[in-house]
This record gives C-alpha cells, structure tokens and sequence, in this order.
C-alpha cells in the first residue's frame, strides 16, 4: 500500500452512507421469520421435502455408523474374532457411506435450487413492486439506496436459503442425535466430555458475534468503495473539468485503506477462531482418552466398543456447535435485511388505482384543473387554487420563472401525483377514477433529458409503442427529422447506444425522443423544456416537424425560449404556483404584464 490518508473523520462520507449500514444487530422476531419463509411455500410439495428427506437420511446415517462401528464391529465381531461378522459390517458400512454420498449430493443439489428459486422470486417481486411506486418514493430515496437494497439484501437472503436453514436443521437434529446417543451409551463419559460444552458455546456465540461484527464493518466499508466509484465514474467527465482528479484520488485513497483496516481486523479475529475450536477439541479428546481408559477398566459396561464410539462422536461434536452460532447469526443478519427488502415490499403507491377505475376508451384531449393546489411535502406549496382549462388539439404553452410550478402542471396531467386538494379531469373525468395504464398510454412526455436506454436506436424510439413495425419507426423517425443523422451513425437504426446515449448529442437525443412520443401517438403531448438544448439552426429545421407532432393533439410547452412558444395558441404565466396571467401572444403583449417583460427582457439580452 503506498500513502494512505484516513476518510473516515471527513463529513463528505457522508455521501456514501446508505441506510443498508446500520441495523447491524436485529433482535430474533418471529414474524417476519415466518414472513421470510413463506417465499419457501410454492416449493413446499417438492423441492423442501425432497431436500428435507435427503438431510434426514444422510444425518440418520452419519450417526448410525460410530455405533456399527463401535458396539457391533468392535465388540461383536472383533472381540468374538468372528470374521465371517466382521466382514458383514465392513461391508454394511461401506453401503451405508455410499448411501450417505447419494443423499447428500441430492441434498445439496436441492437446497441449493432451493434457495436460487425464493432468491429469484423475492428479486423479481421487488423490482416488479418498485416499478409501480410513484414518483414520490423516488424523490425521498437515492437511485444507489434502491440499488443496494435490490442486489445487496435479496444477496444476504441468499446464504440463508441456500445452506442456512438447512444447516441449522442438521446441526441440531445431529446434536440432539449425538448426546442422546451418547447418554445412552454411557451417561458418566458423556457428562464428562461435555464439560467443555460451555466453552465451546462462549466461542460459537460471544466471539462469532464479534467476528461477525468486524465483516460486517468490512462490507459497508466495500458499499462506500462501491458508491464513490460508482460516482466518480459517472462524474468523471465533471471531474475533469474541474481538475479534481488529485483530490479525488486523495478521497478514495481515504476511503480505500478505510476498506483495508476494516479487512485486516476482521481477518485477525477470524484467525482465532478455527485453533480456538481445535483446542477444545483436543482438550474434549483428552478428557475422553483418561476417563474413557479409567472407566474401561474399572467399570465392565463400558467397553472398547463404546470408547471407540465416543471417539467419533466428539469428532462429529464441534463442527454443528461452532456452525450453531454461525447459522444463528446468519439468521439475524437476514432478519436486518429481511426487514429493509420488507419495508419496500410494504411501501404502497401514493398514486392508487381504484378497483373499479375506468379505462379512457377514446380519449380526446380536454384538460381542466379545478381548484387544485399541490404541495411536494408539507412545508411549501407547489400550487395554489389552480383553475385553469386546456382544450382538445390546443397547444398551451406554460411560461414563468424557475420553480412557478410548471412541470408541476405537467406531474399532475401525467398523475404522477395526486392533487392536495381540487381535482384534474381530462375529458370531464377526475384522473382518479380512471386506469393509469389508459391514462398514460394517452399522454407522451418529452424531457430536456432525455433518456436513451441501452440498447439500438430503433429499439429506443420503439419504446413510444413496442408493436410498431421497422417502417412506421423509421417515419416517425423522418418526420421529426432525426432520420438523416440516424443514418450517417455506424449501423443506422442498428448502432447500439449506451445507457444514456452517451455516443449521442443532447440535440440529437432530444430528436430521438421526439420520434418516441410521435410513433406513440398520444392525444396529449407534453415537451418540457424539450426544445433547450436544440440549436436555433436545427430548431428551425423542427419547428415544422413539431407542427406535425403536435397537430390534432392537446399540446403543453414548458419552454423558457419564447420563440418557441409564440405560436401557442394559449399561454399561461405563472408565478410562484399562481397564474398571474393568460391569453394568447398578441393579447398578452398588449397587456404589458409580466409576459410582455419575460420577452422583451429575453429579446434584450439575446441583443445584447
Ligand atoms: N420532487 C419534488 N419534491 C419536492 N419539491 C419539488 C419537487 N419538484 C419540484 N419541487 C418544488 O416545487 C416547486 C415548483 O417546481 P416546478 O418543477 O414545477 O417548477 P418549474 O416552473 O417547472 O421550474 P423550472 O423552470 O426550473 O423547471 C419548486 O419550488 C420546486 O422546488
């Protein structure tokens, strides 16, 4: 390692902190065990038997053979020199290994189908549930606490599914199988050899649990490793520019050998742990040997036999003891992440769907906000007594400084959000009686950021109607003019783009969306800013394609460029989440209000 700096006093870890880091410690509930478990339920006639079965004759026959071994080959055979006997066992006990093998490979094989099936399940229902959350719960979490919690949590679960809860069941059945056995072969040699049993149980529990501790430090240190690289990637190109790479590099330097103390601990006391175990194996043997000597030959009912037994019990002892603690700790961690992937599970859509909404059958296009206010969160509010009407094939342009609440407007058509009060309504229908899916197939958003999907560009303009043919792509394509650039790209409509479109101009992605909201063909459009990062040259050259796009359609422009939005055939002025005036161009220029200064203060400084 070559200079390190320590991160771990500096407030801008703070970044990377993810609720994924605490709740180290659970306590047992049983509830949400049972919960958790239940994702077992559509493999409760097959796999879970099978695999339970499977367990079950592989540890009957693990603890069959000591006493095969020990009361019958030993005592029996051996001690009568009956080789005829002897050679029966031999041979019954290497059946009953081979048995042993094929019940545990099934064993393992079904477990571990198991677990891979609860794990998909949970995995796949939760990103389906977290799809359909409003925007709301977006807008309170960050995009790497959702990430963490899909991969890292449902990833937790996986240990516990795929060995734990079989593990566990083994352990005890084999411990419980091993001390009755071993009481009943002889109580004294029993007692005595478990006097190590409350050492062995301090170190499966009191110092696991410390172990357990120190990697759990090392994994959120690897999640703060995970995140700043994941922004510094994503960021790298603002990095650059403003020549921060040293501090940066100086960041992640700290939060690097962070990772790396955590590690060199953690490993440490781990390091303990095994020879901890292994001596009191051999202090268990020790007590085993003198005492087992003594009592063979002072008392006649324990035999060789029975020493011999013994011996391959205690071997058997301290594996599912130390395991023990280890499944037990296993069980809380996914009690931890059980809880957070709940909790998500739990979470229901602000914006809900009766059970009996309407779906919009032929939707024409007639907007109305009556008396509607809106606030984000509870302290300020987004719109006041809104009342305003947008009618069938209008355009309406929506004007106003920074934050007035425009895009707001345009949440509430799409029903992003629900107003706080008053009522939205397209065609005289409050928008919460009707399906979001009828709503939303209705409606095309274009944003000034637009965003390009991984994949090629035919794919991503196809994504305004996923059944449109090549050609009908390619059109949509032509209309708004983005099909000449399109073609001069590598593979044309085949080029593969990034996520994000990163190989794409802001402009040209700007054109790709246009094509997506014209081949969805909604009977609402709305371009929210969408026409900011186009040039004027190429702004010229769609002005008429966007007369295309927007003919015959109810049309909402959040544009801060008046130009663009001259033409509108309405326009609304908004201030603060007020409308402060409305009408068309001509009528509002004539009025001098707050319009007439928007644009003659833009035309100013486009003069100047
Ligand atoms: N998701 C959100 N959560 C909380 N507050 C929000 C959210 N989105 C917007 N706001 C707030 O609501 C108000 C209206 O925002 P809105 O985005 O509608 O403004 P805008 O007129 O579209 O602004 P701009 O022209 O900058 O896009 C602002 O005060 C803004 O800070």
């Amino acid at each position: 390692m070559s200079q390190k700096s320590t991160a771990s006093e500096s407030k801008h870890l703070k970044r990377f902190y993810y609720t994924i880091d605490t709740a180290v410690d659970k306590p047992f509930n049983w509830k949400q065990t049972v919960r958790l478990f239940k994702y077992m339920k559509p493999y409760a006639k097959t796999l879970l038997p099978a695999a339970i079965i499977a367990m079950l004759i592989s540890t009957a026959v693990r603890l069959i053979v000591p006493i095969i071994i020990g009361r019958y080959t030993i005592d029996k055979a051996l001690a009568n020199q009956d080789v005829n006997l002897l050679i029966q066992f031999v041979i019954l006990i290497g059946f009953l290994y081979v048995f042993n093998y094929v019940a545990n490979t099934l064993r393992i094989r079904w477990v571990n189908q198991l677990g891979q099936n609860v794990i998909y399940d949970l995995r796949d229902g939760l990103f389906a549930h977290v799809q359909r959350l409003s925007h709301r719960f977006f807008d309170s979490r960050s995009a790497g606490s959702i990430l963490v919690r899909i991969l890292n949590d449902v990833n937790s679960l996986q240990e516990l599914f795929t060995n734990g809860i079989i593990n566990l069941l083994t352990d005890v059945i084999t411990l419980l199988g091993i001390v009755i056995i071993m009481f009943m072969l002889s109580p004294k040699l029993a007692l005595a050899v478990m006097i190590i049993l409350p050492i062995m149980f301090f170190i499966s529990t009191k110092l696991r649990k410390n172990i357990r501790r120190s990697w759990q430090q090392v994994r959120i240190q690897q999640s703060r490793l995970n995140s700043h690289l994941n922004e510094s990637i994503q960021g790298i190109r603002i990095t650059q520019s403003f020549s921060q790479e040293k501090e940066n590099t100086e960041f992640f330097n700290g939060v690097n050998t962070d990772n790396y103390e955590k590690w060199r601990i953690a490993t440490k006391k781990s390091a303990m742990f095994r020879p901890l175990v292994e001596m009191c194996n051999a202090i268990g043997t020790a007590i085993l040997i003198s005492y087992g000597a003594y009592l063979i030959l002072n008392n006649p009912y324990v035999t060789t036999g029975i020493f011999v037994s013994f011996a391959f019990y205690l071997g058997m002892f301290w594996d599912p003891i130390s395991r023990l603690g280890q499944s037990y700790n296993q069980l809380l961690m996914a009690m931890s992440s059980s809880e957070r992937i709940f909790e998500f599970l739990d979470e229901r859509p602000n914006v809900k769907e009766k059970s009996n909404a309407i779906s919009f059958e032929d939707m024409k296009g007639n907007i109305e906000f009556d008396h509607v206010k809106f606030s984000y969160d509870d302290d300020r509010v987004a719109l006041h007594e809104i009342s305003l009407e947008m009618k069938q094939g209008q355009t309406v342009a929506l004007v106003g400084h920074t934050g007035s609440g425009k895009s707001t407007i345009a949440n509430l058509i799409s029903r992003f959000y629900d107003p706080t009060e008053g009522a939205v309504k397209i065609d005289g229908i409050d928008l919460r009686d009707v399906t979001l899916d009828s709503l939303r197939q209705n409606i095309s958003v274009v944003l000034q950021d637009t965003f390009i999907f991984s994949g090629t560009i035919m794919d991503n303009i196809r994504f305004g109607r996923p059944n449109a043919t090549d050609e009908e792509v390619m059109e949509a394509a032509k209309v708004v003019g983005a099909d000449d650039f399109i073609r001069r790209l590598a593979d044309g409509y085949e080029t593969e783009v990034e996520e994000r479109g990163n190989i794409l101009s802001v402009g040209e992605r700007q054109l790709l969306s246009f094509a997506r909201a014209l081949l969805a063909n909604p009977k609402i459009i709305i371009l929210d800013e969408a026409t900011a990062s186009i040039d004027t040259e190429t702004e010229q050259k769609i002005q008429k394609a966007l007369k295309r796009l927007l003919q015959g359609r109810t049309s909402i422009l959040i544009a801060h460029r008046l130009s663009t939005i001259r033409e509108a055939d309405h326009i609304i002025v908004l201030e603060n989440g007020h409308i402060l005036e409305q009408g068309n161009h001509d009528e509002l220029m004539s009025g001098k209000g707050e319009y007439y200064h928007l644009v003659k203060a833009q035309f100013q400084m486009l003069g100047a």
